[in-house]
């Protein structure tokens, strides 16, 4: 792992931002895997600008989202679909065609994640995957457990997470209890990995995935077992990784 410190949240979106945008420049027809949540705005943000001045093209760029919660339609502005063309897709070339996101509104769960896996197989999985970290250390809606999963699957959200992600919801009763994620594995079988984690909230997250015992309970710590991953921070993000690194 090459673990990052960028001091603050928009260094730390630059540096995503560059990342991403020199995979697009390298592979214009590239697979990236992208994540949802408030930890990536910034780096969006930044491929909005750079695309905006002309130096990035994602014509041909095709992208796979990590999840999406189950029962909502991608017109639902509370879906992970919608948030992905509100912060990105709208506003840069990219095909809708090329843009894949679980199908939240495909209410057979086995159906669903089926077809998903079948369509990152096919792409050949991502040449680089964005990865935002629950506080309680998971990847994608991968919560922690007993196993680490494998394919696209379905998920009971726990508590925790329900609670965190009240905050985009008008009231916690309004967020989905279940959820359609990329497996563990189908994450592992990303070229590149890199992953965003800013403020003190994220700090224990950050160093059991890092240093802790590769282990379910917290799924993004099967990432020590990745070749080709990048940790990107600010300062309260590895606050309690000092002298680890
Ligand atoms: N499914 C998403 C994850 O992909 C994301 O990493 C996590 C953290 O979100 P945030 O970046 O808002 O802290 O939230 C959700 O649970």
């Amino acid at each position: 792992m090459r673990i990052i410190n960028c001091h603050t949240y928009e260094a730390m979106s630059r540096k995503a931002a560059d990342i991403l945008a020199a995979q697009i420049q390298l592979k214009p027809n590239c697979v990236l895997g992208l994540a949802t949540g408030t930890t990536p705005i910034g780096a969006y943000q930044g491929l909005i600008k750079k695309y905006e001045s002309g130096s990035l093209d994602f014509s041909e760029v095709r992208t796979y989202n990590l999840d999406e919660y189950r029962g909502l339609t991608h017109e639902d502005p509370q879906s992970y679909h919608y948030f992905m063309n509100d912060q990105l897709f709208n506003h840069v070339n990219i095909d809708p065609a090329n843009v894949h996101v679980p199908d939240g509104a495909n209410t057979d769960a086995d159906a669903a994640c089926a077809d998903y896996d079948r369509m990152v197989a096919e792409a050949g999985y991502c040449d680089l995957q964005l990865l935002g970290i629950g506080r309680n250390g998971h990847i994608g809606f991968n919560e922690p457990a007993d196993e680490f999963s494998k394919g696209t699957h379905c998920v009971d959200l726990t508590e925790s997470t329900i609670e965190a992600n009240s905050r985009l919801f008008e009231k916690e009763e309004d967020v989905p209890r279940q959820a359609y994620t990329m497996g563990t594995q189908t994450i592992m079988n990303a070229r590149c990995i890199l992953v965003v984690a800013n403020g003190e909230n994220k700090a224990q997250a950050v160093r059991d995935m890092c240093f802790g015992p590769i282990v379910p309970t917290c799924p993004a710590s099967i990432l020590q077992l990745h070749p080709n991953v990048f940790v990107v921070c600010d300062d309260a993000a590895l606050s309690l990784c000092e002298g680890l690194y």
